[in-house]
């Protein structure tokens, strides 16, 4: 459906990014393993795009005691940003376009030696219906952030930042094991199947060591982050699907 002027955009991408549903397998198609944390592998692989540092970066985990709808809300809602991005200063969200659509505004910690970067992107929450099935495995639901860079005229950019431009997608299945008892289902019921993609350029110079060292660094630390964050913020909540 069409509700604003980056529709269009944002169903083409969402499509691109559940292509990846598949579930192929990582450790093939060129993806190199950087990290390996209990359930969370992080892939790169190496990209240099005009000169530029662009390694695409995905990431798989599976998290339990939260639902896929939780992961991406907490993943999109504005409001709590800063309660789980440590390596973003300022923050803005420069229009609302529908209840699960914002365009943003962030600048980035400065990486010595490298220039202060900042970001204007869409950031849009959708369920996805009938997602591709993988395996025997059979979703309870499937959900996703997507945030890319677009423009905005109201952007008022920070002086001395390079425009980093970003494509995101954080896909979020829930899958439920029934109680034996029959009893209702509880948050120890779930098992949320997370994939993460970045591709970011750094839209300007910056040393190919330090930047692969950041990644490296900061894409665990983040995902880590952020998965103990929701899971925290909803334990003695009331499971949303
Ligand atoms: O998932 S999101 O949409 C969450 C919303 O915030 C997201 C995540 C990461 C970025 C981002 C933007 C710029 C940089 C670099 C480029 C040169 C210098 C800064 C990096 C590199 C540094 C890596 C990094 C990875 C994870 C967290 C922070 N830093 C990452 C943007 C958006």
């Amino acid at each position: 459906k069409v509700t604003h002027e980056h529709s269009e955009a944002l169903n083409q991408r969402i499509k691109e990014h559940l292509a990846l549903l598949d579930h192929s397998d990582p450790d093939a198609n060129g993806w190199e393993q950087i990290t390996e944390d209990g359930e969370m592998k992080v892939y790169r692989k190496e990209l240099v795009q005009d000169g530029l540092i662009c390694d695409p970066l995905k990431a798989v985990h599976s998290v339990g005691l939260v639902t896929a709808k939780e992961m991406c809300h907490y993943f999109w809602f504005p409001d709590v940003r800063r309660d789980w991005e440590e390596t973003v200063d300022v923050f803005d969200v420069l229009e609302t376009l529908d209840e699960a659509t914002t365009i943003n505004y962030q600048t980035h910690k400065q990486v010595w030696p490298a220039a202060q970067r900042d970001c204007l992107y869409l950031s849009s929450m959708v369920k996805v219906d009938n997602p591709p099935s993988v395996g025997d495995k059979i979703p309870h639901d499937t959900w996703i952030v997507c945030n890319f860079s677009v423009d905005h005229p109201e952007a008022n950019p920070v002086s001395g930042c390079v425009r980093a431009l970003i494509e995101v997608a954080l896909i979020c299945q829930t899958f439920i094991t029934l109680p034996k008892d029959g009893g209702p289902i509880t948050r120890d019921c779930l098992q949320c199947d997370i994939i993460y993609v970045a591709n970011v350029n750094p839209g300007g110079w910056a040393p190919a060591s330090v930047l692969r060292s950041i990644y490296k660094r900061e894409y665990p630390k983040f995902l880590n982050r952020f998965t103990n964050y929701v899971q925290q913020k909803t334990k003695d909540l009331k499971l949303l699907f």
